[in-house]
């Protein structure tokens, strides 16, 4: 019963959060783009941060522009993404465009000496990403800060669920994100090669950078990667299946759809360790010299890309002790189930600010302004790591005979 009171009012306040006062000079966003996803990942958000504040947005159309930032409470609007580049009010640019402009944009951006919050996948393809993320405006003695919005790494059961993984011993590990079929018409972005769609870019910018964390490592090889193309855009790919091979010999398996079907829950993943030698200690068991504990954990992680809602990390831990003279032998064997949930770093025993109710978005939130205002980050996408994501995503179109998506001109 408390748990289900705990849900309901968690979820009551990631949709109604209370506004708190800023600070004397906080930082000022401009958005480009009037894009569906700003109100969740930076309106919202910016709300319960007394650093920031949301100045103003663009959109191609300016009444469209005007009538978002009505409805969103944005004092300001501008009549071009470049208006808001220009501004001199403005000390941070969010991104939500399509995949395929993201390059262009950011690199203006910081070229304006603006920081920059990226949405993800943060630009097209690898080159664009090395373009991007090696770009010289990004080194010097105070670089702008560009950070690729790969939220669901900023929630303390991100943290608390790589505790439990130890990347050097994963035999295996599959990550997988549905979305219904209903969310995204036909004249989605998610479906124009032109723009940086696909859903390898969308879902798997989630599945993939998942991976390579849980690995400690990007993939050797994608081995193999099934494709159900768009009906929209042959070049599209509305699913996919990726099997990676990661250094060491573990194997890893993506699966997204952009129009599956409700009996498909989603985002989860699941991690299978090799046998590993453990302490007495760590087994909760005396071991004579003669004998050792081994250890198989498994874990599934549910709802991994938007924990904050609901999410349960389960562990699954088979312990066997046998004699080390005979590693087939069995003197004891017995198992262990934990479900961990972990809302704030509080309960993950980590001192860092956050309250249960804030999603994915506002612990990200957080440490971009942190990263700004020159504070320790904690939590952090390195730009080599957003390189890596995709690499990983390049690495499943080649497999599946699809072209990468274009290279900004
Ligand atoms: N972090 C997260 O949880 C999520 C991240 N995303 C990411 O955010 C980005 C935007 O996604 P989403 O909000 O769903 O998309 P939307 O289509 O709602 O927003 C994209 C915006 O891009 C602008 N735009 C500029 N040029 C074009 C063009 N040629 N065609 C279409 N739109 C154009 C439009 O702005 P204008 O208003 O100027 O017309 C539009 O508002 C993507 O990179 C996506 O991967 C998406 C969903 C969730
Ligand atoms: O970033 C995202 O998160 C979840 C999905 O619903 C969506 O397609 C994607 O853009």
């Amino acid at each position: 019963m408390a748990g289900l009171i705990d849900l309901a009012r968690r979820n009551w306040q990631i949709f109604n959060p209370s506004e708190l006062p800023k600070v004397e000079k906080p930082l000022m966003f401009g958005i480009l783009g009037a894009a569906d996803i700003a109100p969740m990942a930076l309106i919202s958000p910016a709300k319960t941060h007394p650093d920031v504040k949301i100045l103003a947005v663009a959109a191609r159309n300016y009444d469209k522009a005007k009538a978002y930032a009505q409805k969103h409470g944005i004092p300001e609007v501008k009549a071009s993404y470049q208006d808001i580049i220009n501004d001199t009010q403005i000390d941070c640019v969010y991104i939500p465009l399509p995949n395929g402009l993201h390059y262009e944009w950011a690199i203006r951006a910081l070229q304006a000496g603006k920081h920059v919050l990226l949405e993800k996948p943060s630009v097209n393809n690898t080159s664009e990403a090395e373009m991007l993320f090696r770009n010289p405006v990004l080194s010097g003695s105070q670089p702008p800060v560009l950070l690729e919005a790969a939220h669901y790494l900023f929630h303390p059961a991100w943290t608390q669920f790589m505790t439990y993984i130890s990347p050097q011993d994963v035999a295996s590990a599959k990550a997988v994100l549905w979305v219904p079929r209903w969310q995204f018409a036909a004249d989605n972005i998610r479906y124009r090669y032109d723009l940086g769609g696909g859903a390898l870019m969308d879902l798997g910018a989630y599945t993939a950078s998942a991976l390579f964390r849980i690995f400690g490592n990007v993939a050797e090889a994608c081995e193999e990667c099934d494709v159900q193309a768009s009906s929209i855009d042959a070049n599209c790919d509305r699913s996919f299946k990726a099997r990676y091979r990661f250094p060491g010999g573990g194997h890893g398996e993506m699966e997204g759809d952009l129009k599956a079907s409700l009996d498909r829950w989603s985002p989860n993943i699941h991690v299978t360790h090799r046998p590993v030698v453990i302490s007495a200690k760590e087994a909760g068991v005396s071991l004579t010299e003669a004998q050792e504990a081994v250890r198989v954990r498994k874990i599934k992680f549910t709802t991994f890309v938007q924990p904050a809602f609901l999410h349960a990390i389960e562990i699954d831990d088979e312990f066997t002790i046998h004699a080390v003279a005979d590693k087939k032998s069995v003197i004891k064997r017995w198992k262990k189930h934990q479900t961990v949930k972990c809302y704030s770093f509080h309960e993950a025993g980590i001192e860092q600010i956050g309250e249960p109710h804030w999603p994915t978005y506002r612990y990200q939130l957080e440490q971009f302004v942190n990263k700004v205002r020159g504070r320790e980050t904690p939590q952090w996408v390195d730009h080599e790591a957003s390189i890596n994501t995709l690499r990983m995503i390049d690495m499943a179109y080649t497999a599946a005979n699809l072209p990468l998506r274009p290279t900004s001109k």
